[in-house]
């Protein structure tokens, strides 16, 4: 691996470099990486503005074959790949295999939805010529690419939300060119990518500004991408304030342009009476293997448990304590992103309502997080919004309430959520028929007796949900549903057949599915 990265078909130098930190050991690791220049930002929007309409209007079996192009470049080269996301990110192997197989599968799901083609939403209203009192026009409507899009690689997912993960898959199924700024923690993964996606972009005889990639240690580097005027929108997943210090610029643009930005989540868990009755003691466990998972670095992360006191609360509690002080230390992604987990800790740890009830077990060697669970009263959660705050990492609040009535107000209280989860058995039916309205209003994705992480990439997931969990609650960055964020409507009145294009030609050439209005 050379220290190059992709602009268009260029590999691109610079004197100035940085290396990654193997984050296990906190030592920096070779080769030294470029890193871009305002002028290489520059470069790459300019190559994929020029490259914008030839590439949207490409047929969908084109596009579909440039992503399963790049799926194909990616599995070629698995085994360097994962080897150096591990040491980038310190995730385990079988954690990052499995990430890679759920990059390229995302890029192959997206090559089948466009095929099927509902995607368009091509809609027809023939012209009534002899309707009265006036005649109506022929309507027709397409979706077409909103133009070159900036994403932001997620420092968690090095490979499924990163350079070609599910915000890269959808602005190219849309037909939007795409500049990536890769996330600094894992930039020979980054480039690594890049590479295969640039060779994609040859093989598949697409235009050389399709694909960029930009990286460095410095904010200003993504500032300027988004600053930009050819960029039309952003996909991002990361911190509360980097997102929001996007939608700012973005919105400060003399044409603002949508951010898409996931950012703060603490998926809450309630656990209903006869549930807990029923089986206290495997939930406890249950939540514990969710909440240590990864070292808890998903934004899906479970954390806060919101439950009815007593005897049965006190089970699960003394399961998941016993589970969770049995926890292994795990190396977090970064140095600093252990060191806000360590602050988030210590704050809750010394907060005057809130009770320790486990730590995981000592952590030895460099960025290890310690898991921490904690317990709180319903009233205390009420009065403090900093209890609702996300701790990145395997940190978990269960918030004591003294009936369903607090529990109800505990999640009015709450912020917008990716998730919320309900374990329930029919006997709690009815108690959470009566929450479901309040828990609609404030989460994307509502499951019942299942753990929030690992979301399922399909056509009817929602990753998404009202602020913060992400900066627009009117779509999802996960799943094939993710393609409309790059899209817009444009209608075609009384257009003749020589001028309209191909997805809304009379004689349907790409045979899109259409609804006749
Ligand atoms: N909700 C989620 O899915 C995730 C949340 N996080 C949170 O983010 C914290 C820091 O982790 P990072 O992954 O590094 O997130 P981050 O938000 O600090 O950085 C993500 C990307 O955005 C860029 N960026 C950040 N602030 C910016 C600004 N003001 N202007 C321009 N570009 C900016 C960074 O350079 C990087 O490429 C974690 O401790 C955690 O709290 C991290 C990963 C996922
Ligand atoms: O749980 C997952 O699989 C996805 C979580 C996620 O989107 C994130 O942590 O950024």
């Amino acid at each position: 691996m050379d220290g190059t990265f992709p602009i268009g078909a260029r590999a691109v130098s610079s004197d100035v470099t940085f290396l990654a930190i193997d984050p296990s050991t906190d030592t920096r690791i070779e080769p030294a990486f470029a890193v871009s220049s305002e002028a290489d930002v520059g470069e790459a929007c300019k190559l994929a503005d020029a490259a914008f309409d030839l590439f949207r209007e490409t047929d969908p079996e084109v596009r579909a074959v440039f992503l399963e192009t790049i799926a194909d470049e990616i599995e070629a080269i698995h085994e360097p790949l994962v080897a150096r996301a591990i040491q980038e990110s310190g995730l385990p192997r079988p954690r990052l295999e499995g990430e890679r197989g759920r990059t390229t599968g995302q890029l192959r799901l997206f090559a089948k939805h466009l095929r099927a083609g509902t995607w368009a939403s091509v809609v027809i209203d023939e012209a009534q010529p002899d309707r009265k009192p006036m005649p109506r026009s022929d309507l027709r409507q397409r979706r077409i690419a909103v133009g070159p899009v900036a994403v932001f690689g997620a420092s968690n997912f090095p490979l499924a939300f990163s350079v070609a993960g599910g915000d890269t898959a959808s602005a190219l199924a849309a037909g939007c060119p795409v500049v990536v700024k890769g996330h600094p923690a894992h930039p020979g993964t980054s480039v690594m990518v890049g590479k295969a996606i640039q060779a994609a972009v040859a093989k598949c005889g697409l235009p050389e500004g399709v694909f960029s990639l930009v990286q460095g240690p410095a904010n200003e580097l993504g500032a300027a991408l988004v600053k930009d005027a050819r960029i039309k929108a952003v996909g991002f997943t990361g911190s509360r304030g980097g997102g929001l210090a996007l939608v700012a610029l973005a919105a400060a643009r003399p044409e603002p342009i949508p951010v898409y930005a996931e950012m703060s989540s603490i998926n809450p868990v309630i656990l209903f009476p006869a549930a807990l009755a029923a089986r206290g003691e495997a939930l406890g466990k249950a939540y514990v293997g969710s909440l240590t998972m990864g070292s808890g670095q998903f934004c899906t992360n479970p954390g806060i448990v919101v439950a009815v006191d007593g005897p049965d609360l006190d089970t699960f509690v003394d399961a998941a304590a016993g589970a969770l002080g049995e926890a292994a230390p795990q190396v977090m992604l970064t140095p600093g992103i252990h060191a806000s987990y360590d602050k988030g800790v210590a704050a809750l740890a010394g907060h005057d309502a809130v009770q320790t009830l486990a730590r995981g077990t000592e952590a030895e060697g460099a960025n290890r997080g310690r898991a921490a669970l904690f317990s709180t009263t319903g009233k205390a959660f009420v009065a403090d919004p900093a209890l609702s705050h996300e701790v990145f990492g395997a940190a978990s609040i269960i918030v004591r309430c003294t009936d369903l009535a607090e529990v109800h107000s505990v999640l009015e209280k709450i912020e917008g959520q990716l998730t919320i989860t309900l374990q329930i058995d029919e006997g709690d039916h009815a108690d959470a028929a009566a929450l479901l309205p309040t828990l609609e209003r404030k989460a994307g994705r509502i499951l019942a007796n299942g753990w929030p992480t690992g979301v399922e990439v399909a056509p009817a997931m929602v990753h998404g949900g009202p602020f913060p969990a992400t900066s627009d609650p009117r779509t999802t960055s996960v799943g094939t549903a993710a393609i409309e964020r790059f899209l817009r409507p444009v209608c075609y009145q009384d257009l003749p057949d020589a001028l309209l294009p191909k997805a809304v030609k009379h004689g349907n050439p790409l045979v899109l599915p259409r609804t006749e209005g």
